[in-house]
């Protein structure tokens, strides 16, 4: 027995929005048919009506903190995944700065597993860090972890500090087939701010970090990209200058592809209302020429993707303040609704150029079989209400942070219902 989604809004790559129905069996989008409602044999099938509703090929997030091992009190698979599923993503993408860190077979064997039984039919794709417990000094086995399912190798949460290790890094990777995704930060030129350089660290005398303590990294690695060959992804980028980097590189022929937060998009250090760490993350909110450069490179193809860089932390580690408590935000729940209200519903984007750059382009740059809509694909759809305006209210999330800037941010958007593989993985 299969589903009908009947009466949705598809969008076409043209951005052309019409009212489709979409036959799903054994796990697969069978049917997508525009014939009339009437005519379709229903029988023995389940209906879900999506009228009024757009029908999205399910989102893909490939920057997301699920915190277990170790930090279970943060968030855990199943909350995390519960998180994503209501967030309307289909698919995940984790960070290995746990506790142990993800840098053996055994421990991405254990996220898997864990996946497999308690992350709700969501799709979680492991990375593996670079070094042994992201210390920068010794490579993990990249084979094994290959073997074990992971995707690609990070240290995110910090920056592979010796040029040599990430070159040995890069080289590795190259020769498996496999990319390097870079949290890109010189330590040497942060020394223990809290928030970006600019009025907000002015104003309360705070330690600013300076935009090339992300841009360095970035040059160093687009070089090291260029003379190893390997696929070179940058993580939450944030600053002009790194743009130009990647941009350069791009028009080089360098492997080099890019991600980019809704919250670099939209805030600025300029916006932070007072001493509150739900303000912090990592890399900081910059300065508004800096937000406007990532829109710019989001819409001529420097920035590939849009990913969340989920981050819960408890709320006492919050509660410690701008100074002392941990960097990162929460963003499965929020991502959507903010970049359509804020880039669509304002007539600057397409729909259709949102959904690629939360659908179609993660997978492509990843190289996943996921993300498109099309007869033969997974069922991974998205069912989503571009009407309704609701607020956000930290105290609904399925994940156990309610650490986000947008609290009470009016949005539309929302995600109504997200199915992976035929299944319904959340439902409003
Ligand atoms: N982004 C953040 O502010 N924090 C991340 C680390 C990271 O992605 O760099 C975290 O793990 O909390
Ligand atoms: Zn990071």
């Amino acid at each position: 027995m299969g589903t009908w989604i009947v009466n949705g809004m598809v969008v076409e790559a043209d951005n052309k929005q019409v009212m489709k129905h979409i036959l799903v069996d054994d796990g697969k989008i069978t049917a997508i048919t525009s014939d009339d409602r009437q005519s379709l044999d229903t029988d023995g099938h389940e209906i879900i009506d999506a009228a009024g509703k757009l029908v999205s090929s399910g989102l893909i997030d490939m920057h997301v903190h699920l915190r277990e091992p170790g930090f279970e009190y943060k968030e855990t698979i199943a909350t995390g995944t519960r998180s994503a599923a209501r967030g309307g993503f289909t698919t995940i993408a984790c960070m290995p700065n746990t506790r142990p860190i993800l840098g053996t077979p055994e421990t991405i064997q254990l996220v898997l597993d864990k996946a497999e039984t308690e992350g709700n039919g969501v799709r979680v794709l492991p990375y593996g860090s670079i070094t042994v417990n992201e210390l920068g000094r010794e490579l993990t086995d990249f084979i094994a972890m290959k073997q074990a399912g992971a995707i690609g190798f990070t240290d995110d949460g910090v920056g592979v500090q010796n040029a040599q290790m990430m070159k040995n890094a890069m080289s590795l990777a190259k020769s498996l087939d496999m990319p390097i995704i870079a949290h890109c930060e010189d330590e040497s030129l942060v020394v223990g701010a809290p928030v970006a350089e600019g009025s907000f660290a002015t104003k309360h005398g705070l330690k600013g970090i300076p935009n090339e303590s992300e841009a360095i990294h970035v040059g160093r690695d687009v070089l090291l990209a260029e003379a190893t060959g390997v696929h070179y992804h940058v993580c939450h980028v944030s600053t002009e200058q790194s743009v130009r980097l990647i941009r350069q590189g791009k028009a080089v022929g360098v492997h080099v592809t890019g991600e980019v937060c809704p919250h670099h998009l939209i805030l600025s250090e300029e916006d932070i209302p007072e001493m509150d760490a739900n303000w912090k993350m990592n890399p900081p909110l910059r300065s508004a020429k800096d937000v406007e450069a990532m829109i710019q490179a989001v819409e001529d193809g420097t920035i590939d993707i849009i990913v969340t860089d989920h981050a819960p932390h408890s709320e006492e580690e919050k509660a410690k303040g701008m100074q002392a408590a941990p960097f990162g935000i929460v963003g499965l729940e929020t991502a959507f609704p903010l970049m359509y209200t804020k880039f669509v519903a304002t007539g600057r984007w397409t729909l259709a150029f949102l959904l690629d750059k939360m659908t179609v382009k993660p997978a492509e740059v990843f190289g996943l079989p996921w993300g498109k809509l099309a007869e033969g694909q997974e069922a991974d759809l998205t069912i989503i209400d571009l009407e309704t305006e609701k607020a956000v209210q930290p105290d609904e999330f399925l994940s156990k942070g309610r650490n986000t800037p947008f609290t009470g941010w009016k949005l539309k958007g929302w995600p109504a219902m997200t199915m992976v593989g035929g299944k319904v993985v959340w439902s409003e």
